[in-house]
């Protein structure tokens, strides 16, 4: 597979006379395949809207490699830009436009063909809407009209920065299968979302990020496996029998985790294992089932950001150049 996005070793440090300099991105790596609806994950200030803001121009790194569509950016931006389309922050629209002026302005001023305006309005759901003022519109519709801005130049690579952001669940799914087909149709899509769910739902790849550094990538599924910890959920016939299992299985190196009416069991390569060590004591497994991590758990595991009880985590991926201090979203009581 070719790879549209390549990012190697961004660095962006952010210098202020109050917080000192300090790094937003810290050797960052990422690889986006062509064809690939890729989740771009990360907390709060962990480097993601930096990320995509280097990529188009908007901000210059400190350093690393940046490529799209084979191109170094951001030196060959112009040639590639065409074929980027964009939603980085929520883009602010002329209130007393409808969405087919906006759009009208924006496919004039991009030169590109009218008849592609129907199509995005189209696409986004917007058609029936489109002679109405922007100010007339829902957030959700305001967010359909970015994504359609986005679409006028059928761009090769779409980035899309929290697309599903005051959709309701009707509007995220339609989101959802836009996306699909976009990606079905051959474009790249690049989605940041905090929704990850929906990401697990949509994605065929992630890449995860924290404090500036690339923490987890690979198609969904692998990362999924790759944290799952050979977890297995045991059952036996006679509940009874649970702690002289446990016991049996603990000697036999294997994690425990005794729950009222099953085990858990975590580092197990081989659940054969498990069933021939209990069947050798006279003890039958009626449920053996490997237990699948959702990408939440493994978010919330790799950015060391799960709610801590009586807690309050204090928002700031970034860290500190020249000092011991490090901001790792920090629990604070
Ligand atoms: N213009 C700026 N000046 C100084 N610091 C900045 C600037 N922009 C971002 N930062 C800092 O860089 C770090 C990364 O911010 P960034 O916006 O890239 O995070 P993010 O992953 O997009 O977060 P979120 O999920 O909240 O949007 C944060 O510590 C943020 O405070």
């Amino acid at each position: 597979m070719s790879a549209v996005l390549e990012i190697e070793g961004l660095r962006k440090t952010y210098k202020s006379r109050r917080r000192g300099t300090r790094n937003a991105l810290d050797g960052f790596d990422m690889r986006v395949e062509a064809g690939q609806v890729h989740g771009f994950l990360g907390p709060n200030g962990s480097g993601k809207t930096t990320t995509l803001r280097t990529l188009l121009g908007l901000i210059r790194p400190d350093g690393g490699r940046m490529s799209v569509l084979g191109h170094q950016v951001p030196a060959a931006l112009p040639q590639v830009a065409g074929q980027i389309g964009a939603i980085v922050e929520s883009p602010q629209f002329f209130p007393h436009f409808t969405a087919r002026d906006t759009l009208d302005l924006l496919a004039g001023a991009g030169e590109v063909p009218r008849h592609r305006v129907d199509e995005v309005l189209e696409l986004v759901g917007l058609r029936d809407r489109a002679g109405d003022r922007v100010k007339t519109y829902s957030l959700g519709m305001k967010q359909r009209l970015a994504v359609a801005s986005a679409l006028l130049k059928d761009p090769k690579l779409l980035i899309l920065d929290e697309p599903a952001n005051g959709l309701d669940p009707g509007g995220i799914r339609e989101m959802r299968s836009l996306v699909r087909d976009l990606a079905a149709n051959g474009m790249t899509v690049l989605l940041s979302s905090h929704i990850l769910g929906e990401i697990q739902l949509i994605c065929d790849a992630v890449t995860i990020i924290s404090l500036g550094r690339r923490v987890a990538f690979g198609p969904v599924d692998e990362v999924l496996a790759q944290h799952s910890h050979g977890t297995v959920r045991v059952r036996l016939e006679a509940v009874g029998d649970l702690p002289t299992a446990a016991d049996l299985l603990d000697r036999g190196g294997i994690r425990v985790t005794a729950e009222p009416d099953h085990l858990m069991l975590s580092g197990v390569d081989k659940p054969a294992v498990v069933s021939r060590l209990l069947a050798d004591q006279g003890l039958y497994v009626s449920e053996l089932a490997p237990v699948a991590v959702d990408l939440e758990s493994v978010f919330l595991e790799l950015t060391a950001t799960a709610p801590v009880p009586g807690q309050h985590r204090q928002v700031d991926q970034s860290t500190k150049v020249g000092g011991p201090e490090v901001t790792r979203g920090g629990w604070g009581a």
